[in-house]
């Protein structure tokens, strides 16, 4: 009797959305893409791969740059060519400037008000700006140079007292990004901090996860059937609660001080973010929800994929030892000469800026940019997007084509010599920020906070692998998450490195 109700389910589902697709992809020229299976799609194909971007990378290669996928009820367009990759971030970035509802992220982003999920208008106009202008822009990042200096001496020491033992390079990285950023967001290191990260981290897992809910958006119970919602409504009370006080700690010190007649001497990011909620010409006014949804983006879009970068910097160099020397011995060379071991010598690193750009390449964290979605039915070059489609940009793909690059595989900095390909968004061939108006805005605090701990690493330390391994046999292999990370933790061993003379 139960068995037969649920398949008497199951065929009503499977009818309704199968009527709903035909109905909707009628009469557009779609792009070519694999036979799909009713109720599913085309998730049968990609479950054999266990990272979604190699997987689509390799449908690509049979069906085209421009490809057509539905993964559950969701129709599906995937890019893979720098041409393509303009046409929906540049050419008609207006019809994909919005990011498709992902049920699962609703809880956490505040009713999706932070400026990752937030649809295309005003309300995110208005936070982006706040972002490029004043909150992560090239002033405020030099702002936080001292807290930058500080933490990476604090690990650099720490390594140091760890000499000839085996270090966890990757977990310390990834607990230096979350201090230089709680110090950035909220003046000071807060003792609820590791538990405000941990509860981020588990949540950017889950997103990775795609819930059978956001593969079936239509059917709004699937949230709370699959536990996601209660587990979402969870861990946003949890973060909720830290970030509220905080909020208000900040509101009450800034009512002390306006009192007083004191400035800030050093704005935090929360400053910054109360000071444009009190400013009376915003496009669209702020509330305490949404100076909270900001927060979170920068702690879940900006930590891990900084720390990610770093960590794939230094297996890279770890795995090619003449290249680390070179890198090595500019580092050296810049910080012996200057006398000084402190951010000012980077400008003069070009050929470190080289092997991140190249890192960047090779392994970009969000190697599918976020997701986009089509606001109204878009014809490129012949083929319809249809409207509400989710676009994704396989970045990875591009940096990996023999087409755009020569030996893509292999770590070269030297072809960014003289290049002017560059990570600014122009360049569709090399998209690790993105480009067009959905475009990351924590670019420049993110290269400052992935300069300074790898040439510190690189001054301060010689590196090699545990247990008498080769650095040919690394072990590369990615894992699975919306940043893509090392499968297993960078582990290293340090000897100090003793300078000439050094002030
Ligand atoms: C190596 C470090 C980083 C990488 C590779 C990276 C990459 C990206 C990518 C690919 C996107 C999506 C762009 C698109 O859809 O076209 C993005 C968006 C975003 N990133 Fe980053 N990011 C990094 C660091 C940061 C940092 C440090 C912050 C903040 C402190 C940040 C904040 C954001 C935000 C808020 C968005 C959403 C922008 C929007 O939807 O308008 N990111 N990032």
């Amino acid at each position: 009797m139960e068995l037969s109700f649920s398949i008497l389910i199951i065929s009503v589902l499977s009818l309704f959305i199968i009527l709903k697709l035909f109905r909707r992809n009628e009469k557009l020229n779609l792009p070519p893409g694999p036979w799909k299976l009713p109720i599913i799609g085309n998730l049968h194909q990609l479950a054999r791969y266990e990272l979604p971007h190699r997987g689509l990378a390799d449908l690509a290669k049979q069906y085209g740059p421009l490809m057509h996928l539905r993964l559950g009820e969701v129709c599906t367009i995937v890019v893979s060519s720098p041409d393509y990759a303009k046409e929906i971030t540049t050419t008609h970035d207006l019809v994909f400037a919005s990011r498709p509802h992902v049920p699962a992220a609703q809880i956490l982003s505040y009713d999706f008000s932070d400026i990752a999920f937030a649809p295309y208008g005003p309300y995110w106009r208005t936070l982006k700006k706040i972002c490029v202008t004043e909150l992560l822009g090239v002033k405020r990042v030099q702002s936080f140079r001292s807290i930058r200096e500080e933490e990476v001496t604090n690990l650099v020491d720490w390594i140091g007292s760890k000499a000839g033992s085996v270090v966890n390079l990757t977990e310390k990285v990834f607990l230096l990004m979350c201090s230089i950023t709680s110090r950035a967001a909220f003046g000071k290191k807060n003792e609820d901090i590791e538990a405000f990260q941990a509860v981020v981290s588990e949540a950017t897992e889950m997103f990775a996860g795609s819930s059978i809910a956001d593969l079936y958006p239509s059917i709004k119970f699937l949230l709370a059937l699959t536990g996601v919602k209660a587990k979402m409504q969870r861990m946003h009370n949890k973060t909720d609660k830290i970030l509220s006080k905080i909020v208000e700690d900040h509101k009450k010190r800034r009512a002390m001080r306006s009192k007083s007649g004191k400035k800030e001497e050093v704005e935090d990011l929360v400053d910054v973010l109360l000071k444009a909620q009190e400013d009376g010409n915003l496009e669209f006014p702020l509330n305490t929800k949404n100076v909270k949804a900001v927060v979170m983006d920068v702690f879940s879009a900006g930590t891990e994929t900084s720390a990610t970068t770093v960590d794939w910097a230094m297996s890279l160099l770890m795995k090619y030892p003449k290249i680390m020397k070179k890198a090595q011995d500019e580092v050296r060379e810049v910080f012996n000469r200057r006398g000084k071991v402190d951010e000012a010598g980077l400008e003069e690193m070009k050929y470190l800026k080289l092997a991140i750009k190249e890192t960047l390449r090779i392994h970009p964290s969000a190697p599918m940019l976020f997701p986009r979605e089509c606001a109204e039915t878009c014809n490129i070059n012949g083929y319809d997007i249809p409207a509400k489609a989710q676009v994704l940009v396989n970045v990875w793909a591009m940096t990996r084509d023999s087409k755009y690059w020569t030996e893509p595989e292999s770590f070269i900095p030297e072809r960014f010599l003289d290049s002017p390909i560059d990570f600014k968004g122009a360049n569709f061939e090399f998209l690790p920020f993105g480009a067009g108006r959905r475009m990351c805005p924590g670019m420049t605090y993110a290269n400052a906070n992935i300069e300074l701990p790898l040439a510190m690493f690189l001054y301060h330390f010689d590196w090699k692998l545990p247990n008498g391994m080769k650095n040919e046999d690394l072990d590369m292999t990615e894992g699975f998450g919306v940043t893509v990370k090392r499968k297993q933790n960078l582990c290293l061993i340090p000897t100090p490195y003793n300078p000439p003379a050094v002030a």
